[in-house]
């Protein structure tokens, strides 16, 4: 490359940071090599196909009048080339490049379409779609933690999807971590580590599931740490989950911890009421069944906080429905949910029952609880338990607030917002929460 194109390409790069959106010039253009300017045409080697089209879709049109508006050139092209790069990362972009693209493992149920929104979900099916449109440069990386069963590795894979859609060339790894280590040891095993740095640090995605299964995995995560930071470098998206927060996770590197923590951490929540019955209805569309309310009422109050579990027992109510030539009534499902759902006639849960447990499990009597005593314990007993109701009975705000001695409606708000954003950050609590929640509904008769 001539100095004379060298230095205009920097004069270019430094007018495009003050005049091109925030990130263009740092995570797009410097990735670019001038190669040549003939016939008043500016040819720009790009690294791969994904930041070519990232490039042509979002600072095409600006850089191309950063350049005519100082008289440069009177055009810019984008090739995906690699005369000019040089050393390993030539011939593993190349190879990358040649290869078909990879079988992604990419789930495919799992898009952005077919997933619910709730309360409980909102901000990581956000947080993954902003990650999905704008890959590197939203967050990264993404880490998205919860429970079992709650959706995690649909969003992963509905972020994978979204972007092998619209950017086709896009290089999308999708592993759990057992499966990032178990290809590691392989790799050590068969002398073929070269290849497996090519395969995980050559892609634009890198979506790993189940990254706690780290733990205690010291030259795995040795080799992940230098994986995350070629790719962050490289201002490659990566998004990760796992059951609980970065900080929780035990034996980890605290270099890994810090990095998970650099993007976005977000988390997953069971689903409440309505978005139980949402997911079971569009399940059951996606099958090509209709479900009656009252069936998927039935299903979504007695299976509370696992979404597999649930759609477990909507095929299983459709298999046997089948299988068996009966209409699928509350009757039928509770004979075929037998095993799982253990209270077929149990009935609702009242404010009642959950003070009485939660009074005992704080060490507190229920009057306390009613009472308008402030002691810190108490205070945080009376939020779990007004919280606990307006999440387990269909009581409105003011029918909660009379039943803890005529207590105001804004005091219940106040107490389920509270404890809402507690569950969020302190995984401890979220257990004890769960847990009295469960002594709640298995106490019904
Ligand atoms: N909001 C949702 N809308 C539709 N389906 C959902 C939703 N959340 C979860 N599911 C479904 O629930 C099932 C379990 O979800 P998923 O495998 O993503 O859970 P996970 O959080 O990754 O669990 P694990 O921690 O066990 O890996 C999947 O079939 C998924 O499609």
């Amino acid at each position: 490359m001539n100095d004379k194109l060298n230095d205009m390409w920097k004069e270019v790069l430094s007018m495009a940071r003050e005049k091109l959106p925030q990130g263009a010039t740092e995570i797009w253009l410097k990735t670019c090599l001038p190669i040549s300017l003939e016939g008043g045409i500016l040819t720009l080697d790009v690294p791969n196909v994904f930041v070519k089209e990232q490039i042509q879709s979002r600072f095409l049109g600006g850089l191309r009048e950063l350049v005519t508006g100082r008289g440069l050139a009177r055009e810019v092209e984008l090739v995906v080339g690699t005369e000019m790069r040089d050393g390993e990362q030539k011939r593993a972009e190349t190879a990358a490049r040649q290869a078909p693209p990879p079988p992604d493992g990419l789930n495919p149920n799992y898009y952005f379409d077919t997933f619910v929104v709730g309360k409980s979900n909102r901000l990581a099916h956000a947080a993954s779609l902003a990650v999905a449109e704008s890959p590197g440069v939203a967050y990264n990386p993404l880490f998205i933690w919860g429970g079992v069963g709650l959706g995690k590795t649909h969003l992963m894979h509905a972020i994978g999807h979204y972007i092998l859609e619209h950017l086709p060339g896009a290089r999308v790894v999708y592993a759990s971590s057992e499966k990032f280590t178990n290809e590691l040891i392989s790799a050590i095993q068969n002398n073929k580590t070269q290849e497996f740095k090519a395969k995980f640090r050559n892609v634009d995605i890198l979506l790993i599931d189940d990254i706690q299964f780290l733990a205690n995995k010291e030259s795995t995560q040795e080799e992940f740490f230098h994986t995350f930071n070629s790719l962050h470098n490289a201002k490659r998206q990566i998004v990760l989950s796992s059951d609980r927060p970065p900080k929780e996770i035990q034996s980890i590197e605290q270099r890994l911890v810090s990095r998970f923590e650099w993007g976005l951490v977000t988390d997953i929540q069971p689903p409440d009421l309505e978005t139980r019955i949402a997911i079971l209805q569009k399940k059951a569309e996606f099958k090509g069944y209709t479900i009656p309310e009252d069936v998927v009422y039935f299903l979504a109050q007695n299976i509370p906080s696992n979404i597999r579990e649930l759609e477990g027992a909507l095929n299983r109510i459709i298999a046997c429905s089948q299988l068996n030539m009966e209409p699928i009534t509350i009757e039928n499902a509770a004979e075929w949910l037998k095993d799982i759902i253990k209270m077929q006639k149990v009935g609702p849960v009242s404010i009642e029952m959950i003070q009485d447990i939660v009074a005992s499990h704080f060490g507190f009597d229920v009057e306390d609880l009613k009472s308008s005593k402030r002691t810190a314990d108490l205070a945080l007993a009376r939020q779990v338990a007004m919280y606990l109701a307006r999440e387990l009975t269909e009581s409105s705000l003011q029918q909660i607030g009379m039943a803890f001695n005529k207590k105001d409606h804004t005091t219940v708000l106040h107490a389920c917002r509270k404890i809402e954003e507690m569950l969020k950050e302190d995984v401890k609590m979220k257990k004890i929460v769960d847990n009295l929640a469960d002594n709640v509904r298995s106490s019904r008769e």
